[in-house]
């Protein structure tokens, strides 16, 4: 089934026209995308594009200035941010926000108490496994991150919007941590939408993408799309609408006769 399907099928997070505002001055404007469970989706976007306040919107912290935002039977502009969250929207902020005093066990079991959440952790980061008795503020940037994920895994999300995670993290550590976003979405359950900044590493596991620039989105399409075309990618980052068709890097070869 690819993504559309899905959506159409409505197993996705459906933003239709959804307009965002700060302090009155309107930020994000008529985003209209899906997010399909079982799929990493990509925001792209330049600094101050509202790539932030969107996911924000998504969770309740802003409310939606127009449009509709659907997930599964329910119309999130009627649920408050904690009814959200109940129904599984989970927002990973960025910058990492672990408990520093608490060692990383008790971090994860401060979210949720059952033995299996710390599995899934370990899980997903087994690198965690040596350290669940270390104070979490004695972690590495990138194990921290690691951390953060994991805690929010605890929570058994349905819908993860994940908000630039790599901020301060070397490229290195990011490769390690997107394969693990892209594992998660392959479970099936969970649809990721998630804002970074290592565009290039993010297109490497993201089904669907798209880029916003001031505030409107410039593309919406397969992330395959972005991936080869770089020039493509540059535009819309520019605010140049883009469509999502493939334009081949090199001119077809002719054959001879
Ligand atoms: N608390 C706030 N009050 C008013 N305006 C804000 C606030 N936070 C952000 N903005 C403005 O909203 C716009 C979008 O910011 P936002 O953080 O959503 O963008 P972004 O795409 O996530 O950028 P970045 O990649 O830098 O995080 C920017 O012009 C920013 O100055």
């Amino acid at each position: 089934m690819t993504g559309d399907d899905r959506s159409a099928a409505g197993d996705a997070l459906a933003l239709e026209n959804i307009a965002v505002a700060r302090g009155g001055a309107p930020i994000v404007r008529d985003v209209t995308l899906h997010a399909p469970r079982g799929a990493v989706t990509v925001l792209l976007g330049p600094n101050g594009a509202g790539k932030t306040t969107l996911l924000e919107a998504i969770a309740g912290v802003l409310p939606f200035a127009a449009g509709r935002a659907v997930w599964r039977d329910d119309e999130l502009a009627g649920l408050g941010r904690v009814a959200r969250a109940r129904r599984g929207i989970a927002l990973v902020e960025q910058g990492r926000t672990v408990f520093t005093d608490l060692t990383v066990a008790e971090n994860v079991r401060v979210v949720r108490r059952d033995a299996d959440a710390l599995e899934k952790a370990v899980e997903l980061f087994p690198e965690l496994e040596k350290r669940l008795d270390v104070p979490a503020g004695l972690l590495s940037g990138g194990e921290q991150q690691m951390l953060v994920l994991a805690r929010a895994l605890a929570t058994s999300p349905s819908v993860l919007l994940i908000d630039e995670m790599s901020l301060g993290l070397a490229p290195v550590v990011v490769r390690r941590l997107l394969p693990a976003i892209r594992g998660l979405a392959d479970g099936g359950d969970v649809a990721v939408l998630l804002v970074e900044q290592f565009a290039t590493l993010a297109l490497e596991i993201a089904d669907g993408a798209h880029v916003l620039s001031g505030g409107r989105l410039t593309y919406s399409g397969p992330a395959r799309t972005l991936r080869d075309n770089p020039k493509l990618l540059h535009a819309a980052y520019l605010g140049e609408t883009v469509e999502p068709v493939a334009v081949p890097d090199e001119p077809a070869a002719v054959e001879e006769e």
